[in-house]
């Protein structure tokens, strides 16, 4: 069998490799995908073909895919996690810097200087007193959202001599293990803004965190704080930072998010989206997608899906049925009765659920004729249903 993958954006080679010629095509023009591979690409307003079985995000966040839809279809949806989370730290590093110590106007500064030998030295000279910025050690960081990004920026921060605070309630044990011991947690997003020099976003956009940081928010700011935005541009009103900027009370504004509201504006330091943009980076996010994508067009396993729980069994000899459904009573027992009836004995099972939504793999001694998987499709709350072929029948 060949699977058929369509690709947005520029896929890292590493990645794109990593689909073995004989099993997959792949390419931007592909028709009929079983796959999508994409980064930043918007699909909310793509045309998804019938065939897709699958979305893989080469890289963190999932705003750009309508996965509340795909997830009523039964499509998981996969993403990189912690793949691109360095490069990101480093930039947040970066603009940190940048921040402190006004870099950006002082390049723009030199940049416009003019005249030459003493003439210039003492411009130089006596334009730098505009520019005298603030030193780390002491200062205290705000982290929100300590995932796989606002964790490595706490611990880089604390290991630089900044006092570090974070607020993250849904933090995952995963996560929490990983962070300096001496790292505070705030018990609420106000209270973090009220006591911190530089407030740094690692959220992810979704309808809650939307505007996060408004007009209200950053009347609670100390006065002259900074504020780094590298998650998304939809977390922060932008008229609220601008106002902010333009009456003193905000240090400075830098973001990985450019906008023309933004553009030109004092305070304001923006670079275009580069976050993720390292070679390491694009190669890791890459290659983890195709990992996910493969392991479930191949074998049916769920690995890193941001709307379906992970689901991971060993191969046995023969078929595997793989069945999306609402997370409803009696599911099981459905599918189990119909592939008993078609003759079918279950080899293995695994089910999970998450949310609204459940997905159960069955491996059969023989293999899932076309007739019985409509039949299970037929089910009332079955979403997706697929019948892959035992591994060696594979061609
Ligand atoms: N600039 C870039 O190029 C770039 C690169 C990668 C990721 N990102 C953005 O950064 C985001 C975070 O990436 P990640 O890899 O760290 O994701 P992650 O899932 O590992 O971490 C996100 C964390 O945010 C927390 N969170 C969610 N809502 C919150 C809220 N209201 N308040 C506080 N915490 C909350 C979650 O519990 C989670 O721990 C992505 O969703 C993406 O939008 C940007
Ligand atoms: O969410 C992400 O991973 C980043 O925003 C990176 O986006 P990119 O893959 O388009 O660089």
């Amino acid at each position: 069998m060949v699977f058929r993958i369509r690709t947005y954006n520029n896929i890292a080679e590493a990645g794109l490799e990593a689909f073995p010629r004989s099993q997959y095509e792949v390419g931007a023009s592909i028709e009929q995908p079983d796959g999508i591979l994409v980064r930043s690409a918007n699909l909310h307003q793509e045309p998804l073909p019938e065939t897709v079985q699958a979305i893989a995000r080469a890289g963190a966040g999932v705003n750009n895919i309508p996965v509340e839809k795909l997830s009523e279809q039964g499509i998981p949806v996969f993403n990189a996690p912690g793949a691109n989370a360095n490069a990101v730290k480093e930039l947040v590093l970066a603009g940190l810097f940048m921040g402190f110590r006004h870099i950006a106007p002082a390049l723009a500064f030199v940049a416009e200087l003019s005249g030459e030998g003493e003439t210039f030295e003492k411009a130089v000279e006596a334009g730098k007193k505009r520019f005298v910025g603030r030193e780390l050690p002491g200062r205290r960081l705000g982290v929100v959202g300590l995932g796989a990004i606002g964790g490595q920026v706490a611990n880089a921060a604390r290991a630089l001599g900044m006092e570090v605070v974070g607020y993250d309630p849904g933090i995952t044990v995963e996560h929490a293990w990983r962070l300096a011991s001496d790292i505070r947690q705030a018990r609420s997003l106000d209270e973090l803004l009220a006591e911190c020099d530089v407030v740094s976003l690692h959220v992810p956009l979704i309808e809650a965190t939307r505007e996060l940081i408004n007009e209200r928010r950053i009347a609670v700011m100390p006065d002259s704080a900074l504020l780094l935005n590298f998650a998304r541009d939809g977390l922060v009103r932008r008229s609220a930072v601008l106002a902010a900027l333009a009456e003193g009370r905000l240090g400075a504004y830098v973001t990985d998010f450019p906008h023309p509201e933004l553009q030109g504006q004092p305070g304001v330091v923006a670079l275009p989206h580069l976050g993720a943009s390292t070679g390491e980076a694009e190669a890791n996010s890459a290659v983890l997608a195709v990992q996910n994508l493969r392991e479930f067009l191949e074998h049916g396993n769920i690995r890193n899906s941001v709307n379906f729980p992970d689901v991971v069994m060993p191969r046995t000899d023969g078929g595997r049925l793989a069945v999306a459904n609402a997370n409803v009573p009696n599911m099981v027992g459905q599918v189990g009765t119909t592939l008993a009836e078609a003759g079918l004995n279950i080899v293995d099972l695994l089910n999970r659920s998450r949310g609204e939504l459940a997905y159960t793999l069955i491996d059969v001694d023989g293999e899932v004729a076309p007739d019985i998987a409509g039949r299970i499709l037929a089910i009332d709350g079955v979403l997706k249903v697929r019948s892959i072929p035992p591994v060696s029948g594979r061609g």
